[in-house]
């Protein structure tokens, strides 16, 4: 069993905990039955023993699987990982939906895709990576109760996401409780206006005027001051030619999206001026999770 699961940039500026979109570079696992549990891991933090135990896939997994075929089995996991790990691409949401995609899979229930993501809220409580995780695309989605409500947009093969990795991790929790408390009406609204306006751009992919609607006031500076040279990232990256850049996640990866034409263009300035970050250059994922 092939269980694929796509890196997903949550926010998009404005959007907190509500809209993201998955980008083509997937963590792979492959399962097998085996009289003992053994695990292999290659890639983005196999060198570190703390990943390499894979203690949120296996809990995850083990539970989904108990519960599903009210059995204890042993398998083998191969990992890949191609998801740089606390750095906002969410990598924590690929290994909960690959956990239980397995899960699903291996009990020998039907996948399906809603039941997953409601499934995977119950280990990540915001929906906005767990959603383009699962489904791919663009998504707007909102919680209620415990499931998922959410809606996705295709996203067309002419656009690319350059997406600028530094060597410093940022934990999605740390970087949570920067944020204050309460926000004042002002904010609110120039946040809320703005994830309003950036939906019905992606709906209607009405890409150049991303620019005003991807500004933020609730998250995105206020992260960016623990690095601020990410300021000078998202300043190359607008002259260069990005539609949008704001911060992936809780960063501290910054998300550029630009027309395939202007996307090595922009990806060279960047890897010039900042020569000790990853640059990549990525199609956009309209799969989501995928097992087979
Ligand atoms: N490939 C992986 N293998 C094992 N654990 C992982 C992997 N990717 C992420 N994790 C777990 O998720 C944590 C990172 O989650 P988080 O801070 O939310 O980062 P991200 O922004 O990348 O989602 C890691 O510390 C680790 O516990
Ligand atoms: N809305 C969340 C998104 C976190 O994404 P991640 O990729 O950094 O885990 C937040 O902003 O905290």
């Amino acid at each position: 069993m092939l269980i694929s699961v796509p890196a997903t940039s949550a926010n998009l500026g404005p959007g907190f905990d509500t809209l993201g979109l998955a980008v083509d570079l997937r963590n792979e696992i492959v399962i097998k039955p085996s009289k003992f549990l053994s695990l292999s891991t290659h890639g983005e933090g196999a060198e570190n023993p703390k990943i390499k135990k894979n203690s949120l896939f296996l809990s995850i997994f083990n539970e989904n699987y108990k519960r599903l075929s009210g059995k204890t089995d042993n398998f083998r996991f191969e990992f890949t990982n191609r998801i740089p790990i606390s750095r906002g691409l969410g990598s924590s949401s690929a290994v909960i939906v690959a956990a239980l995609s397995g899960a699903y899979t291996m009990a020998g229930v039907k996948y399906n895709k809603r039941e997953i993501l409601n499934q995977a809220l119950r280990y990540e409580h915001h929906p906005d990576n767990i959603t383009p995780a699962v489904m791919g695309g663009f998504n707007v989605a909102c919680v209620e109760g415990d499931r998922v409500y959410s809606k996705k947009r295709r996203m067309p093969d002419y656009l690319r996401a350059v997406v600028v990795v530094p060597n410093r991790t940022i934990s999605t929790a740390r970087s949570r409780t920067v944020l204050p408390k309460m926000y004042k009406k002002e904010e609110t609204v120039y946040s809320l206006s703005r994830a309003a306006y950036m939906t019905a751009l992606f709906m209607s992919e009405s890409w150049d005027l991303l620019r005003i609607a991807s500004k933020d006031k609730l998250h995105q500076a206020r992260r960016m001051k623990m690095m601020p040279e990410l300021f000078d990232v998202q300043k190359l990256a607008l002259k260069q030619g990005a539609l949008m850049s704001t911060l992936s996640g809780s960063g501290s990866t910054f998300f550029n999206l630009a027309y395939e034409k202007d996307a090595d263009k922009i990806a060279q300035s960047l890897r010039d001026r900042f020569p000790h970050f990853r640059v990549f250059v990525l199609a956009l994922d309209n799969n989501g999770a995928i097992a087979r």
